[in-house]
């Protein structure tokens, strides 16, 4: 049996039967995966024109984040999702067990009008000290700082201008989406995802200002030989409610003792610390449970190149601290702000300068934005700012930002649909019905293309054919009349477009305004479906989109209009039902009133797509109110 047969046109064996689960859903259980767009809107940068210089450090939602996902062994080729949405199990290792590393990164707009990442070499190499410390994939360096130049380039919009002590503060994150029930097994998935924000607000006007600290005797942050020194989330949470009470006594931070003795710095809340002796040392506390902060790492160097004794140690809290001059906090965010004063029990102690710290920091932020020589070479060149006075015109984004990566196509986990052999199958179909069909006549073009196929398979399954298309008409049907009068279009998204039948079954329903967007991955395919579209004369309601969902998802939330789809059909790989709908809820293309159709029949002369695959389908449009037209 010809494999041409299980696409488009194929001896269905059995009755098409669709079922509209009857299970009501509460909104809040719907909530938690009925996204729709309208919930959130993306910030605009003309929104952000007279704030640049008070952006305060609050979250905005963006164009979107950069995903990859982590099964089987292979990181994928990673995705740009154009919504603030993580559709997850709830049994996912990250909620429960805190399996989830981050990190904090900034990228500045220089002098020269480019876009700049500081050093995030340093960033891929805590994440990989985490993952190991948490026994998650290690995220690999040119993955990791490909993603995040990805995540910057998708939002360069949002790059605060030159001259601004704002900047975008870009936050990697790693962890445990998959299942985890105890810790034995690890879960099964696994997330990187790049999200940004611009930023700048209390840590710039902080680091003139200077705050007060203050030492936390009812909290330790870390356990020796604990986590403390990986940027785990579980630290973070660790830490809430000491500053929160140290907020409401009046102080602006905590410091952390170790926890062994209670004699030793460790660290900020979530910033390093950093002294000025009174001789002019360097000094910052060295212990395995504090987190390594990238910016010490360089305002270390930096007072190295000027000759300064750094003194990376141990240090004794009630030894040493009277002999600091100058004491200051550290982090991405922070830079380095400075520490007034410090309160331990009765005592407090107070550091009037800060002009050491503040001129690494001046030189620090001098080489962010490109002002002196970037001698260490740690900035590293993502794009071009966006230039307000020329009209924006966005390069066409790259297919993949991963090219490297191994996709589930290349290990052969995607169903491989169509071949040399098919193309010359689809030529011929698409002559015949050019030769065949009354141009600009949908019904004649149908007819034209059942004919062929009933002529190359000699009829076999062309009743059942029928039924199939009926059934998606007549959901499409359905949802044209409901939203008749409503002066909204009908909005329609097919995966797999093979040829185009479908689609012209689609489109034929649409009312004028109605839209249909249908993904294809093969080129031919494309080419051809868009050949017998426009004979059809339906293509100013049908556009054939190149390539996957999971390229092409951000162009597909824009070519709907950032709206959800009313119709959607799933035709394409069976592989890809699952992740490839989770993503478009992610996105509010798909939500509980969305009418969605997937073909699930295994064709004859098709390889069954493994038992995993369909269960996962199965329970995945169980738990959905959605229609679904199953082959049986
Ligand atoms: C069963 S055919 C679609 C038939 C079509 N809907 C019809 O009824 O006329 C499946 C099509 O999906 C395409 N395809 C497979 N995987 C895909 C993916 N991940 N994204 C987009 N298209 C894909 C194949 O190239 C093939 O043309």
């Amino acid at each position: 049996m010809s494999i041409a047969r299980l696409h488009g046109r194929s001896p269905l064996q059995g009755l098409v039967r669709c079922r509209k689960l009857a299970r009501s859903f509460s909104s809040a259980e719907w909530s938690q995966y009925a996204y729709s767009t309208p919930l959130f809107r993306k910030t605009r940068r003309e929104e952000l024109a007279e704030k640049w210089d008070n952006l305060g450090f609050s979250i905005r939602p963006m164009n979107g984040h950069v995903r990859y996902t982590y099964a089987d062994g292979n990181w994928d080729s990673g995705v740009f999702v154009p919504a603030p949405y993580q559709l997850m199990h709830i049994n996912a290792g990250a909620l429960h067990y805190g399996v989830s590393v981050f990190e904090g990164m900034k990228a500045f707009a220089c002098k020269d009008g480019k876009i700049r990442l500081l050093n995030p070499e340093l960033n891929a190499q805590r994440m990989q000290k985490g993952a190991d410390a948490l026994l998650m994939p290690q995220v690999p360096t040119d993955m990791f700082i490909n993603g995040v130049m990805e995540a910057i380039r998708r939002n360069r919009e949002f790059v605060p201008p030159y001259g601004n002590n704002a900047s975008l503060y870009v936050r990697p994150l790693l962890f445990a989406s998959g299942q985890m029930l105890g810790l034995a097994p690890l879960a099964s998935e696994y997330t990187f995802f790049v999200t940004v924000l611009p930023a700048g607000g209390y840590f710039g006007k902080g680091s003139e200002v200077g705050v007060k600290a203050l030492v936390s005797n009812n909290h330790d942050r870390a356990a020796p030989k604990g986590l403390g020194a990986v940027k785990a989330a579980g630290n973070y949470a660790a830490d809430i409610a000491p500053v929160h009470s140290a907020h409401a006594e009046g102080y602006n931070t905590t410091l952390y003792l170790d926890a062994k003795e209670r004699k030793f710095i460790e660290e900020f809340s979530v910033c390093n610390f950093v002294g000025i002796t009174k001789d002019g040392r360097y000094v910052t506390p060295k212990s395995d449970t504090i987190l390594q902060s990238t910016t010490n790492i360089m305002l270390q160097q930096l007072a190295r190149d000027r000759g300064m004794i750094v003194e990376e140690r141990p240090i004794d809290f009630e030894k040493e601290i009277g002999n600091l001059k100058e004491v200051g906090m550290c982090g991405t965010a922070a830079v380095v702000v400075k520490v007034n004063s410090i309160t331990h029990g009765e005592t407090t102690l107070t550091f009037d300068d800060f002009d050491v710290i503040s001129s690494l920091r001046s030189e620090l932020t001098a080489i962010q934005c490109g002002e002196v020589e970037d001698k260490h070479g740690w900035m590293k060149e993502v794009c071009d700012v966006v230039n307000d006075s020329i009209p924006e015109v966005f390069p066409v984004q790259p297919r993949s930002f991963a090219p490297d990566m191994v996709t589930a196509e290349a290990k052969g986990q995607v169903q491989r649909m169509g071949s040399q052999a098919m193309h010359g199958l689809e030529r011929l179909l698409l002559e015949h019905v050019v030769a065949n069909a009354e141009p600009g006549n949908p019904d004649s073009v149908l007819a034209a293309m059942d004919a062929f196929w009933n002529k190359t398979f000699q009829a076999q399954g062309a009743e059942k054919w029928n039924v199939r298309g009926l059934k998606i008409e007549e959901a499409v049907r359905e949802k044209v009349q409901a939203k008749e009068g409503k002066n909204t279009p009908v909005r329609c998204l097919e995966m797999g477009t093979y040829c185009g039948y479908s689609a012209l079954r689609i489109a034929r329903n649409l009312p004028e305004g109605g839209k249909l967007l249908s993904v294809e991955k093969d080129e031919l395919f494309a080419a051809i479906a868009t050949k017998i579209i426009e004979f059809a004369g339906l293509d100013d309601k049908v556009k054939i989109w190149m390539g996957t969902v999971h390229s092409e998802i951000a162009n597909i939330t824009t070519r709907l209009e950032q709206e959800p789809a009313d119709f959607v059909l799933v035709d394409h790989s069976k592989e890809r039902y699952v992740p490839d709908l989770k993503l478009l809820e992610e996105c509010g293309v798909v939500t509980k009133d969305t009418a969605v159709v997937g073909d699930v029949e295994v064709y004859p002369g098709d390889e069954r797509p493994p038992k995993v695959i369909e269960e996962e389908i199965g329970r995945f449009f169980a738990d959905r109110a959605f229609g679904l037209a199953t082959m049986v």
